[in-house]
């Protein structure tokens, strides 16, 4: 990868490449762009096959926040890091301990969070090291595990897209296929399965299927079968690229909402999708919830002012089918348009200087 072309190309600001042999930290802290404030994204913590990997879903993911937080409305650029290694044995407090102090060598650049293989435990040992960090433990006043929250945002932009495809937003009698049931996707199923709607699930986790076989009378099938089931609805919500060309011409379903980042592997999948008369739901806006509640921690946390905000993805997802429909444009271009016009409106309106708290001209006084 020639990593400096990429940046240019889609205009990243600063990637930092962090290690610490003792704990064995091997982290990629990728900032994408600050015009609408500090870059907040998540940490992942996952298995890459190759380092280039890693890097490649440090600067995609750091991007796709930049969009969420701009067609979100929150105040927030976008960043994201990825630590090289399996969450469930390479994990120790000196690793996290090691992460919060380089998060902290950025002064407030960018804020990090849970993402897939990270917990609140692991928020509270960065935090030992760093105020800027959320999604720690309540006990410190914070909002704690933003997961059952996106899993709202999710509910509620999959019900606005349901009412686009099937003329109600009524999810009684549905039949959703949810790909991974891990910490999002097993709260989203708890909705979906007391409004009535029937789970066809799957996970490479037997554990986790488990769990929502007993819970909501799932059917479980095999991770590879779930892009061909009958069903109305598509959730993806373990990783990302799961709309290629392989998937596609299995697809049953009319809708596509999930939680999952980076869902389309290509954006010419979001033309593919749009031509066959799917409703998708772009994946950065209707997982939006979780960042929306760790936001709120920055004015301090209000869960009932949070909540109200992630309910309103409901209407954003309406906005952006209405936009699509409009222009005769793919909902993910629709959600790109909003938010490169709000980041560009930002961006101009700061061509007036405003003095920012630090004299400009301080280093010139005699001492
Ligand atoms: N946790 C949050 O608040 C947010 C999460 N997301 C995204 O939502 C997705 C899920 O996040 P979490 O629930 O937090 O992660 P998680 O790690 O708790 O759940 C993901 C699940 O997907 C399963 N999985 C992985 N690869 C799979 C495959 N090929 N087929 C089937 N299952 C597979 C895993 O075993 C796991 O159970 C991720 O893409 C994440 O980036 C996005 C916004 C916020
Ligand atoms: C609070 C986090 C879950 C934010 C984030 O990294 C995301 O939305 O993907």
């Amino acid at each position: 990868m020639e990593i400096f072309k990429y940046l240019e190309k889609y205009d990243y600001e600063q990637v930092v490449f962090c290690q610490d042999q003792q704990s064995g930290l091997k982290a990629i802290i990728a900032i994408h762009d600050t015009t609408l404030g500090p870059a907040l994204g998540g940490t992942r913590m996952w298995t890459y096959a190759s380092e280039e990997a890693a890097i490649e879903d440090a600067l995609r993911l750091a991007k796709g926040m930049t969009y969420k937080n701009a067609a979100a409305g929150l105040n927030l650029g976008g960043g994201k890091t990825v630590i090289i290694g399996d969450p469930r044995k390479d994990k120790n407090e000196a690793m996290f301990r090691a992460f919060g102090r380089y998060v902290q060598g950025l002064n407030g650049r960018y804020i990090t969070a849970e993402d897939v293989g990270t917990t609140v435990a692991d928020m509270d040992l960065i935090h030992e090291e760093t105020d800027f960090v959320t999604g720690i433990s309540p006990a410190f006043g914070s909002s704690g595990n933003p997961s059952p929250v996106t899993a709202f945002g999710v509910y509620r932009g999959m019900k606005a897209a349901a009412k686009e495809a099937f003329g109600s937003d009524s999810l009684e009698g549905r039949v959703v296929a949810v790909q991974g049931v891990g910490n999002v996707a097993y709260t989203l199923c708890q909705y979906l399965h007391e409004e009535g709607a029937q789970l066809i699930v799957t996970d490479i986790n037997k554990e986790a299927v488990n769990r929502a076989v007993e819970a909501f009378g799932a059917l479980a099938v095999d991770p590879d079968e779930i892009y061909g089931v009958e069903c109305d609805i598509y959730a993806p919500c373990a990783l990302g690229a799961t709309i290629n060309d392989e998937t596609i011409p299995q697809l049953k379903a009319k809708v596509i909402a999930g939680s999952a980042n980076n869902q389309l592997k290509d954006t010419r999948h979001g033309d593919i999708i749009h031509e066959m008369g799917i409703v998708y739901a772009p994946d950065y806006v209707i997982n939006a919830g979780g960042v929306i509640n760790v936001a709120d921690e920055l004015y301090g946390y209000n869960q009932e002012r949070a909540m109200k905000k992630v309910e309103q993805l409901y209407t954003t997802i309406e906005t952006v089918i209405e936009i699509s429909k409009r222009d005769g444009i793919p909902t993910y271009v629709a959600a790109d348009r909003m938010a490169e016009e709000r980041i560009a409106r930002i961006r101009n309106s700061r061509s007036q200087f405003l003095q920012n708290g630090h004299h400009i001209l301080s280093h010139r006084i005699s001492r």
